[in-house]
C-alpha cells in the first residue's frame, strides 16, 4: 500500500520544493526526467539542485529507475502526494492530516482539518494500484503519453470526481460539498454518519428506498448515471437522509451502455433492500425516464466545465481494461511493483 508520507512535508527547503516541481514538470513528457533537464527547469544556482535532488531522493519523493541508460529521476507517489498537499495547504484547504478512514480499490481516504479545526475528507485517487503490468500491453490509449500513467490516470479520476461533484452540488443533489482539488486529490465535506453497508436496521426502509430511487431517477432526468451506486457509496444520516459519494464512474444517459449502467445501479439497490430489509418497492423503467422531459443536461454541462470527451474515453478504457484483467484473474498490485522498485533502488544505493 502507498502510505501518505507527511513527515518530510514540513522540512523541505524552497530549493528542494523548486526541484521537486521541476521533476513534475519534466514528467509531462519524460517517464524518467534527465538530471540535466531538472537543472534547466529548476534554474538554481551552484550545486543547489544536486543537493536538493539528493534530499528528495533520500526522502523518497523522487526515485531513480534502476538500469536506465541515462541519469534521471521520476516522481514517486509520495512526491506527487507532497505536491498536491502543498498546493492544498497553500490555499488553506488543508492544515493538518488526521486518520485514514478508508482504503478503497482506487483511493485512500483521510480526515483532514483546516486551520480552524473543521474536519473535511481528503480523497487521494490511486488508479493503477492494481493491474498495471497485466494490462499495459493493451493500453494503447496511454502509449503516446510519456508521463507516468498512474499519475495521469489518478489526476483524471480526481478531476472527473471534482467536476461532477461541483455540478451535482450546485444542482441540489445530496452529496458532500466539494471544497478543493489538486492533481489526484479532492477535498470535500466530511459526512459524519455511517455507510448503508454497516447499518443493520433502518427506521423506515420504504422511505429510504424511495429517496434512493428518486435520486437515481433525478440524476437520469439530468442526463447522468452514477455508475457505482451501491451500499458502500451511500452514507445515511441518523434521520434517514442519504448522502451519495464516489463519482469517478459517472456516465451520461447518452452513453451507448447507459441503460446497462442505470439498471446495474438500480439492481444493486433493489437486491440490497430485498436481502437486508426484506423490502420490495416500485422499480422505475429507464426508457420511460429518458423519454420524459429533461430537467437539465448536466452531462453536457460537465463537458463544458472541465472534463472533456477525450478524458472521459481514456478513463473508460482504463476501467474496461481493469474489468477484463479482473475477469481473467490477471490483476497484480502496482504498489508491489513500486516496493520492488524501491528495494532494488535501495540495493543499488547501498552498493554506491
Ligand atoms: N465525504 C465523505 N464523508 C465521510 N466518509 C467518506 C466520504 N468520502 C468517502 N468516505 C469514506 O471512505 C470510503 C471510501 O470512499 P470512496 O467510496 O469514495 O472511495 P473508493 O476508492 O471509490 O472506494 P471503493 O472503490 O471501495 O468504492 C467510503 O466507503 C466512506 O466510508
Amino acid at each position: 500500500m502507498v502510505n501518505l508520507n507527511i513527515k518530510s512535508m514540513r522540512y523541505l527547503s524552497a530549493e528542494d520544493f523548486r526541484t521537486l516541481t521541476a521533476v513534475e514538470m519534466g514528467s509531462r513528457n519524460h517517464e524518467v526526467v534527465p538530471t540535466s533537464m531538472i537543472n534547466q527547469i529548476a534554474k538554481l544556482r551552484g550545486g543547489s539542485c544536486a543537493k536538493s535532488l539528493s534530499v528528495l531522493y533520500m526522502t523518497k519523493l523522487i526515485a531513480k529507475m534502476p538500469h536506465m541508460s541515462y541519469d534521471g529521476y521520476r516522481l514517486t507517489s509520495a512526491g506527487y502526494d507532497y505536491l498536491a498537499l502543498k498546493a492544498l495547504s497553500k490555499r488553506a484547504s488543508v492544515y493538518s492530516v488526521g486518520n485514514q478512514i478508508g482504503v478503497g480499490k482506487e483511493s485512500d481516504v483521510y480526515v483532514v482539518s483546516d486551520q480552524k479545526g473543521k474536519q473535511y475528507i481528503l480523497k487521494i485517487h490511486r488508479l493503477g494500484r492494481t493491474s498495471f503490468r497485466s494490462v499495459k500491453n493493451n493500453r494503447d490509449y496511454l502509449r503516446n503519453r510519456k508521463t507516468s500513467s498512474w499519475q495521469y490516470l489518478s489526476r483524471l479520476a480526481a478531476t472527473k470526481e471534482y467536476t461532477f461533484m461541483k455540478i451535482l452540488y450546485e444542482h441540489g443533489f445530496p452529496i458532500p460539498e466539494p471544497i478543493d482539488h489538486s492533481r489526484h486529490c479532492v477535498i470535500m465535506e466530511f459526512i459524519d454518519a455511517f455507510p448503508l453497508r454497516s447499518i443493520e436496521e433502518v427506521r423506515d426502509p420504504a422511505d429510504l428506498y424511495k429517496r434512493l430511487i428518486d435520486i437515481l431517477v433525478r440524476l437520469a432526468r439530468n442526463g447522468l448515471i452514477h455508475g457505482d451506486f451501491n451500499e458502500f457509496n451511500i452514507i445515511v444520516h441518523e434521520d434517514g437522509t442519504p448522502v451519495i459519494i464516489d463519482f469517478p464512474q459517472m456516465v451520461s444517459t447518452s452513453h451507448p451502455d447507459a441503460k446497462f449502467y442505470f439498471e446495474r445501479d438500480l439492481q444493486c439497490i433493489v437486491d440490497y433492500f430485498q436481502k437486508h430489509f426484506l423490502y420490495e418497492g416500485p422499480v422505475p423503467d429507464f426508457d420511460e425516464i429518458v423519454n420524459m422531459e429533461k430537467e437539465n443536461s448536466l452531462d453536457v454541462h460537465v463537458e463544458a466545465t472541465g472534463f472533456n470527451k477525450k478524458q472521459a474515453k481514456e478513463l473508460e478504457r482504463y476501467r474496461k481494461d481493469m474489468e477484463e484483467s479482473k475477469n481473467r484473474g490477471e490483476l497484480e498490485s502496482e504498489d508491489d511493483k513500486e516496493q520492488e522498485e524501491e528495494s532494488s533502488e535501495e540495493e543499488e544505493h547501498d552498493e554506491e
